[in-house]
């Protein structure tokens, strides 16, 4: 399979250039940066620190989209909607692993994905696809007496908050509720707040240092706590499931998948 890792420079462009160059079956068939990048020119592989791949990061993405299979993509939401365009076009698979969008982009990547094969997640690890099927069966299961709280921790260059992660947990122990995350949603907390209103889904993060990614779904209720966690030790394995997706897409029909889709999980 022929991919374009988009955001090459970045923290998950490297890691993703890497992940390639490593796969069987797949090539490396560009990389792209925004124009003005000091990236552009430079060799993919020598970026990624794993030698040369002669595959020089261009700012050019359709050029090289109308010949590949698909694009990997881990940027930001103004750059990941303006790539869905251009995916679509070329009708190749869009693996999206972006976060931070608002909910008209995520309707305009609905919309793009009447034409093109999107796998969209907030996280692409196997373990925290687990965790939010655990996380949705445990909400099923407790009442309203306990209380959930998503808490999170992202290293210090993380610019979007709740993280992608902390949504999708949050979504999944919505619908083990059976509740609307939208009206149950309660993202901060400051000064005199009254009480906790039953049945919020309560959002806290954390930013500091290098943390990969650490995720907790804590239910509190009377007299007793249970808190189901994942930690990411390695960006490696969200590269690894974006490859996975990458694949499990190649042979699908245009629409929007998910992480669950991809690993069989889906309800
Ligand atoms: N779903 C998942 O499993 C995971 C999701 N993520 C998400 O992936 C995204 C990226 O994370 P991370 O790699 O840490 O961030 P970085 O900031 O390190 O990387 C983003 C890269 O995208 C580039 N970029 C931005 N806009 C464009 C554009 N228009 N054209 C080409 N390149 C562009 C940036 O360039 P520049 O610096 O010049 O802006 C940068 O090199 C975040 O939203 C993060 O939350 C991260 C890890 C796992
Ligand atoms: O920005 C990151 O680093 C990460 N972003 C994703 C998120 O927003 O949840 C996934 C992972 O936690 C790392």
């Amino acid at each position: 399979m022929k991919l374009v890792v988009v955001g090459a420079e970045g923290r998950m462009g490297r890691m993703l250039i890497r992940a390639v160059a490593e796969a069987k079956g797949c090539t490396l068939h560009g990389a792209i940066e925004r124009p003005g990048s000091a990236a552009l020119g430079k060799d993919a592989g020598l970026l990624a620190g794993i030698g040369e791949l002669g595959v020089p990061v261009t700012d050019d993405p359709l050029s090289l989209f109308v010949a590949a299979d698909g694009v990997l993509d881990f940027t930001a939401p103004a750059a990941t909607l303006a790539f869905a365009d251009l995916a679509a076009q070329a009708r190749i698979v869009h693996v999206i692993g972006t976060t931070g969008f608002s909910e008209d982009d995520l309707k305009r990547l609905t919309a793009a994905s009447y034409h093109a094969r999107i796998v969209r997640s907030g996280n692409m690890s196997l373990g925290v696809n687990l965790l939010a099927g655990l996380v949705r069966q445990v909400a099923a299961t407790l009442g309203e007496e306990f209380d959930i709280e998503v808490l999170e921790m992202h290293h210090r260059m993380k610019v979007d908050a709740p993280s992608g992660t902390a949504l999708l947990l949050g979504e999944a122990a919505a619908e083990g509720r059976q509740v609307a995350l939208a009206e149950t949603r309660v993202s901060t907390r400051d000064g005199h707040t009254g009480a906790r209103r039953p049945g919020d889904i309560g959002f806290a993060t954390l930013r500091g240092g290098s943390v990969v990614g650490d995720h907790s779904v804590i239910f509190a209720g009377p007299s007793e706590r249970i808190t189901l966690s994942h930690h990411a030790e390695d960006r490696a394995i969200f590269a690894r499931g974006a490859l996975k997706a990458a694949q499990w897409a190649f042979d699908k029909p245009p629409g929007l998948y998910g992480m669950d889709d991809v690993l069989g999980l889906a309800r």
